[in-house]
């Protein structure tokens, strides 16, 4: 398992594209026959990838986490960004297709993930946070989200917003964790931009074409950077960091937060005025 540490923004400022990179990027977290996870000091968060092909994987406790079984002291939510697969938990299977997402609680022992076909493997996002009490697991098919739209064509942002862990869906201790789809021609996420002071979040690009790239904006509102991402990488964004993006061509992103609170709304919205 790879570690993140916490960065201060006044390090941030003086990071190379390589160290920007090598702090807040996460590549290849989808590799066939594998799971891949990163601890990040923010919220110790757990992100990660697991991608079965013939044989199932199972998501387990391991040393640095000193715990036993995954979910001994965490919770998890999981969406599937690739073909049909199952995730077993317990003993209880909940089918999973394409984007279709699963929350499991607190002091579940036993998960295990599988692909319906080696040809086409199910890939498993994961953002797992501390927990303190065990909620029920939910599962919840892509197709039963209605979402809101956001944005406009003419603005480049038409999009639509699903909430899938949320205050008013799956319950959790704090994870928060949805979807948004951006329609052709839109390529701007989350603008105009904010922070959240009391929430770290992650995103996941995904449905972007080989070559298509996202230009991921971060930093403080005053100093900001870019990182330039492929389909399927996920970034960091600390709590006093904005997170938007610009991409070549339109895509969809996972985004999930954990912190001190549940309430989507409470966002520090950053005027234009104040960016730089
Ligand atoms: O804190 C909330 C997150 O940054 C995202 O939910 C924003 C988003 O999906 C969008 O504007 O499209
Ligand atoms: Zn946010």
């Amino acid at each position: 398992m790879d570690i993140r540490y916490s960065t201060h923004p006044d390090h941030a400022k003086t990071f190379t594209t390589e160290d920007i990179r090598k702090h807040y990027l996460i590549e290849e977290l989808f590799v066939p026959g594998e799971t891949k996870l990163v601890y990040t000091m923010e919220e110790r968060a757990i992100v990660g990838g697991i991608t079965p092909i013939e044989e199932s994987l199972s998501l387990k406790g391991n040393d640095q986490m000193k715990a036993e079984y995954f979910l001994e002291r965490r919770e998890v939510g999981i969406f599937n960004v690739g073909g049909a697969g199952s995730i077993t938990v317990d003993g209880e299977t909940y089918a999973m297709e394409n984007k279709d997402c699963l929350y499991i609680g607190l002091g579940k022992r036993e998960l295990l993930f599988s692909s319906e076909s080696a040809a086409s493997p199910a890939k498993f996002y994961l953002y797992s946070a501390p927990a303190h009490k065990e909620y029920p697991t939910q599962h919840v098919a892509f197709k039963d989200i209605e979402g809101d739209r956001l944005g406009a064509l003419e603005t480049a942002n038409d999009r639509v917003i699903r909430r899938m862990i949320h205050k008013e869906g799956i319950q959790s201790c704090q994870v928060v964790m949805g979807m948004t789809q951006l329609s052709t021609g839109s390529v701007w996420n989350s603008m105009p931009t904010h922070t959240h002071d009391r929430r770290s979040e992650v995103y996941l690009y995904i449905d972007l074409d080989e070559n298509a790239r996202m230009f991921h904006m971060m930093g403080e509102p005053t100093q900001t950077r870019h990182i330039v991402m492929k389909n399927e990488e996920a970034v960091i964004s600390p709590p006093w960091s904005i997170h938007c993006g610009a991409a070549t061509s339109n895509y969809t992103f996972i985004w999930a937060m954990a912190g001190d609170n549940k309430t989507y709304n409470d966002m520090d919205q950053v005027t234009m005025d104040e960016l730089r």
